[in-house]
């Protein structure tokens, strides 16, 4: 592993030297002890063993959204057109179930399982023009009430890019981000019934400025991916800021994490105390100077913390 400097006094890691273009959704697999994570526009899955393993790419037929560990082993994979089950590593993708989304228009984005096995997914509206994604829950658990066969609910909308899905250790509020609006939403939860009510903004960030481009100051990002910690911190990272942040339960702000990015895409804890934090970045589209500044953009980076986070939950079926 090779240190990374943020300028900040901040010890990254550079965890996965392989940069990719777009990553997203790391999760630490309880059981195998590897990290996963996927690379959007590359259509790969990936998995690595970060005490200097070699990076296994797993290509897809389409973009992969997100991913999540499933109970009985294997992953549920959100591509474009639907979520699919893959029971083993590089076997078959077995469609789940579709969702009301144009796949033309919009893919999956940011999703993972939620404490009780459901398997939820956000998309993103690739125009970025009007508000048409969504948040879908994907319950594919035998006692679902509907014998097993996946039930699927729209369980928010009026977005473009879906991102930031987290719940609290008592599994009561659960956190969500339109990342273009610049703020997190949150929601009193219920596990049992799935029902979401009390809907607030969790925390408001101020917007781009006009005008704005990379490199110029003045723009702290917008949220993007999250993680809950075991004392319920929420960890964002800020596309374009070039930051993580750590938000108490009550949205004040705890630690402001410069990290050698400009555009960290999602967080996870990992490591067998899960006292790593893992941020996958994005290196598409950015400006020259920028990777100039930033060489790792697009690498997994890894620190450790003080607090341990919550493990990943499994997809039930
Ligand atoms: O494609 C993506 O881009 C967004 C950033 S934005 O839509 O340009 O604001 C990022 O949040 C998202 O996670 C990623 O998949």
């Amino acid at each position: 592993m090779t240190t990374a400097s943020t300028g900040s006094g901040q010890a990254w890691q550079l965890a996965v030297a392989q940069p990719d273009r777009l990553g997203e959704s790391p999760f630490w697999h309880p059981r195998e002890r590897l990290l996963y994570w996927v690379d959007i526009p590359a259509q790969q899955v990936r998995r690595c063993d970060t005490r200097g393993g070699a990076v296994e790419s797993w290509p897809m037929p389409s973009e992969p959204g997100c991913i999540a560990p499933a109970h009985s082993g294997g992953l549920v994979i959100a591509l474009r057109d639907g979520i699919y089950r893959a029971r083993t590593w590089g076997g078959e993708l077995a469609l789940i179930a579709r969702c009301d989304h144009d796949p033309r228009t919009t893919r999956f984005n940011d999703g993972k399982a939620d404490p009780l096995g459901r398997f939820w997914a956000g998309t993103l509206y690739e125009p970025r023009d009007a508000p048409m994604a969504r948040l879908y829950s994907v319950d594919c658990r035998p006692g679902n009430g509907q014998g097993g066969r996946p039930l699927v609910q729209t369980k928010a909308q009026d977005a473009t890019t879906a991102n930031g899905l987290a719940w609290s250790p008592d599994r009561k509020t659960m956190y969500w981000t339109d990342t273009p609006s610049h703020a997190i939403q949150a929601w009193d939860w219920d596990a049992d019934s799935n029902a979401m009510t009390r809907h607030r903004i969790f925390k408001q960030f101020p917007g781009k400025p006009a005008g704005w481009q990379p490199g110029d100051g003045g723009y702290g990002g917008r949220p993007d991916g999250a993680a809950v910690d075991s004392q319920g911190n929420y960890w964002c990272a800020m596309y374009e800021g070039g930051r993580l942040l750590q938000l108490s339960p009550a949205g004040e702000l705890l630690q402001d994490i410069a990290v050698p990015a400009t555009c960290p895409t999602m967080p996870c804890f990992g490591g067998p105390d899960l006292r790593t934090l893992f941020v996958t970045t994005a290196r598409d589209k950015r400006p020259a100077n920028e990777l100039e500044r930033f060489p790792g953009s697009g690498c997994v980076f890894s620190m450790r913390v003080e607090v341990a986070g919550l493990p990943a939950n499994l997809f039930a079926d």
